[in-house]
């Protein structure tokens, strides 16, 4: 299976858990990190699972690498009933809008028809200081559902 690693990232800590998670994935898949990921590289048909790694920043707001991706998402809108999709969220609970970027683009693609896979994992920095830590916890569970599909 193909996997598209699509990181919002402004400080490296969601970047390097993409890192850890690609590391992990890529004996069984074939993996892609998106820094900077565009619609138009991205295919929806099914074929690619997307795997959203992205922090919070400003008041609730997105990782500016991953805005224009979002701004993509809603002015085309997509139908994206046939892509499955996981969702890892980077944040700290000190903030009112806690993970609120990953919360915020799991509910648009369920918008568009996506069909996640498992739960969102959500990472408190309050918590949890070492968060690639979380996310290699997480991921067997996931993947173990993804493969079953
Ligand atoms: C200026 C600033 C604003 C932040 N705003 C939020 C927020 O609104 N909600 C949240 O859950 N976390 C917020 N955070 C915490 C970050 O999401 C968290 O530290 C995360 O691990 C950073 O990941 P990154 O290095 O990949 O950007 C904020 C952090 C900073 C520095």
């Amino acid at each position: 299976m193909e996997i598209d690693l699509i990181v919002g990232s402004m400080m490296g800590a969601a970047e390097y858990v993409a890192d850890e998670l690609e590391q992990e994935l890529i004996d069984s898949h074939q993996v892609t990190q998106h820094l900077d990921a565009d619609l138009e590289e991205l295919p929806t048909d099914g074929s690619h699972i997307w795997l959203i790694c992205t922090s919070t920043h400003g008041a609730g707001d997105y990782p500016d690498n991953i805005e224009p991706f979002i701004e993509q998402l809603k002015a085309q809108r997509p139908n994206l009933s046939r892509l499955k999709y996981g969702v890892i969220a980077l944040g700290s609970s000190q903030y009112d809008t806690f993970c609120q970027a990953g919360r915020n683009i799991d509910q648009l693609l369920g918008e568009l028809g996506a069909n996640r896979i498992g739960e969102r994992l959500e990472i408190d920095a309050q918590i949890q200081p070492v968060p690639e830590d979380s996310a290699i916890e997480w991921l067997p569970n996931w993947r173990q559902q993804l493969e079953a599909q």
